[in-house]
């Protein structure tokens, strides 16, 4: 699906302006300038995200510093949109690791005091941040490696989900999954299709349905992340599985992407289909009440 995305953002602009309609790109970018990484080794900080990128082998790796749990807020999401826009600016940036500044924690999903109590303005900014962080780390034409040092429901799994490869902490305290159904929400479509493209259908089927988090074991038995590792090793596999991913010529990821692409498209249609029928089903039941 990452590779969908990629691979339409690159070839298909008139899908591009529909994307960057849904994601209100732009809004992150209008707030602070991007700047070129000119140095060999740099690092740039915003309060909440730490960024040190190796121009040498052209990966970076993105800190999440927002303490305690690394929920995702409105400033947050925007200082990771940033960055990301800042890395994807820079050609020489080719690989993106993203890990978690805080203990115990990658990142603790979406932050509930930023949707509750707020302006119908404000929720629809926070909204609109969410998914641009989505579509960004999807789309992104860097190679990503999420680097799980810690608990990650809901909207912290979904940021991993939309790397191309999950490595996570061996700590059986440490949990990660789609949770919203035990918090009385139900996940948007496009957080499920982000588990489908990762699991499969059945499997987030369970995963939905029943709100489950898994252990690090059982989360690498259905495919949720792709390794598992000491605690301590977490980062330094994660680069190193980078050189693996970086010494693959781009061009077969293009083909591969024209794979996804379709597979994606059609998964859109359907999920157009459906929200149509919801309304004409929505109407029926409306108009049978009036009479
Ligand atoms: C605005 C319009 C939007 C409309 C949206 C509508 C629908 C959306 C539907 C679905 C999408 C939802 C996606 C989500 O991501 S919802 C968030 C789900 N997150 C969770 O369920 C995680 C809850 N947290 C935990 O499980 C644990 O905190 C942890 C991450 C495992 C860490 O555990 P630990 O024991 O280390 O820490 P504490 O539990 O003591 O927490 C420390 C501190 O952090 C606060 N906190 C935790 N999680 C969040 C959070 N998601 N948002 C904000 N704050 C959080 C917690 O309250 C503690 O604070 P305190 O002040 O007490 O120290």
């Amino acid at each position: 699906m990452k590779m969908a995305l990629r691979a339409c953002l690159r070839t298909k602009p008139g899908l591009t302006a529909l994307l960057s309609q849904l994601s209100c790109s732009g809004h992150a970018a209008a707030r602070r300038a991007p700047a070129l990484v000119a140095q060999r080794s740099s690092s740039s900080t915003s309060q909440k995200i730490k960024v040190d990128f190796d121009q040498s082998s052209g990966v970076a790796v993105m800190h999440m510093q927002s303490p305690p749990v690394n929920s995702l807020s409105l400033e947050f999401l925007t200082d990771v949109c940033i960055a990301l826009e800042k890395l994807e600016m820079d050609k020489s940036c080719r690989g993106l690791v993203v890990t978690s500044s805080q203990p115990k924690v990658f990142s603790a999903g979406l932050d509930i005091l930023d949707m509750y109590g707020k302006s119908p303005e404000h929720c629809a900014e926070f909204w609109k941040a969410v998914q641009e962080m989505w579509l960004k780390f999807y789309g992104s034409n860097m190679i990503t490696i999420a680097a799980v040092n810690g608990s990650s429901p809901a909207g912290g799994c979904l940021l991993s989900m939309t790397c191309d490869y999950r490595i996570m902490a061996d700590n059986p305290r440490y949990s990660i999954g789609l949770n919203e159904t035990k918090l009385g929400i139900v996940a948007p479509f496009w957080f499920k299709d982000t588990m489908v493209n990762t699991v499969g259908h059945r499997a987030t089927e369970m995963a939905l349905q029943l709100g489950l988090l898994y252990s690090p074991a059982e989360a690498l038995k259905i495919g949720l992340v792709d390794q598992l590792v000491h605690e301590d090793q977490v980062l330094t596999t994660a680069t190193e599985t980078m050189t693996k991913w970086l010494a693959i010529p781009g061009i077969l990821n293009i083909s591969y992407t024209c794979h996804f692409f379709h597979l994606w498209c059609c998964n859109l249609v359907c999920t157009i289909c459906s929200c149509v029928c919801q309304v004409i089903a929505a109407k029926k039941i409306h108009l049978s009440q009036d009479f």
